[in-house]
């Protein structure tokens, strides 16, 4: 994570918006971003670091390394799944950017996971990275956005069933392009900033409809049901929007993890940092199967199907 925090006092000011408003999108009072000096890319570089440190494997049987986000990744026409590997030491992998926002990260871990599957790579290096916070401009009063934190995450896929701690079973991704012009970036004394194209209504229907639809088509393909799923870990979004799914599927939300008090929303990052409290607070068991729903713009929805070993 980030060394920076902004309080929602500050969102408060700059947007005009009551921190009555402010609190629904931003429970949390305060979320991650980048501090001075601070890069998406160091962060996950350092979380990659802390992984490699933790779960040591020789650096020349990583052949994938890859970074996935939104595309801003701070330097243009630059690669940032390069620059990590560089300063891992990890030079016989091939490295590229996955860029499909905060959809991204589990699309890479499907991707590198097919490949380590394959035999190509005995190892494949995830990084998830995003300076979602970057992009955002309060004046604009587009509340939707004011979530949006900075936080970084690394996976480590290997086909070797003994060293895995999760199992990717399967997952299915939908990209509905009426959606596609509702965001998009535009450059701002030389920074660029989340822009909103023409509102149009139904995208919570279209979030619902697709997380839903998505769930189920993964579950038919593994041959499993609703009630067969221990956890069900949805992107940071909107609240209001992850409840729905779960009642939508007939899901009690302990089923779920709820980080709204404790973050923003770190685009593909939350999904890992769920996990993560499901494992820290020994919520999850071998055998346990778990869902994670995910979205980013375009608009594209991604569902994923996870086993813990
Ligand atoms: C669910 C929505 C799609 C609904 O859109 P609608 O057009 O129907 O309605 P709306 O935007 O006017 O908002 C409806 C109500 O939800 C509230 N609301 C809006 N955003 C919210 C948020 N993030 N968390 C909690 N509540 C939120 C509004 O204040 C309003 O409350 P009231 O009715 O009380 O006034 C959207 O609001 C939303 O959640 N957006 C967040 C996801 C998103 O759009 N990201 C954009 C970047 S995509 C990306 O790449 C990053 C990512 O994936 O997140």
């Amino acid at each position: 994570m980030p060394s920076g925090k902004r309080s929602v006092d500050e969102v408060a000011r700059e947007s005009g918006y009551g921190l009555d408003k402010l609190g629904q999108v931003l429970p949390s009072g305060k979320f991650s971003v980048l501090a001075e000096g601070e890069t998406a890319w160091g962060l996950g570089r350092d979380a990659a670091a802390r992984l490699l440190a933790r779960s040591p494997v020789p650096l020349e049987e990583i052949g994938l390394v890859l970074y996935a986000g939104s595309s801003e990744w701070g330097t243009p026409f630059w690669s940032p799944a390069a620059k990590i590997a560089g300063e891992l030491g990890i030079t016989q992998a091939h490295c590229y950017e996955v860029s499909n926002f905060c959809n991204a990260g589990m699309v890479a871990v499907k991707l590198a996971d097919d490949q380590v599957r394959a035999g190509t790579h005995p190892y494949a290096l995830v990084i998830i990275a995003d300076r979602l916070s970057e992009l955002v401009e309060y004046g604009t009063g587009y509340l939707e956005l004011f979530n949006f934190a900075d936080g970084a995450a690394a996976v480590l896929l290997t086909a070797d069933a003994a060293a895995t701690r999760y199992e990717v079973l399967g997952g299915a991704h939908h990209t509905d392009p009426q959606w596609v012009d509702s965001y998009y970036g535009e450059i701002k004394d030389g920074r660029i900033k989340v822009e909103r194209g023409g509102k149009q209504d139904g995208l919570g229907d279209a979030f619902l409809d697709n997380f839903t639809t998505l769930t189920h088509r993964v579950l038919a393909g593994i041959g499993a049901g609703v009630a067969e799923v221990a956890h069900f870990l949805v992107t940071h979004g909107n609240q209001d929007t992850h409840r729905s799914y779960l009642a939508a599927l007939g899901v009690d939300a302990s089923r779920s993890v709820f980080q709204y008090e404790r973050d923003g929303h770190l685009g593909g990052v939350d999904p890992l940092q769920a996990l993560e409290e499901l494992e820290r607070e020994d919520r999850i068991g071998p055998g346990d199967l778990v869902i994670v729903a995910t979205a980013g713009s375009g608009f594209t929805w991604g569902v994923t199907a996870l086993r813990r070993t």
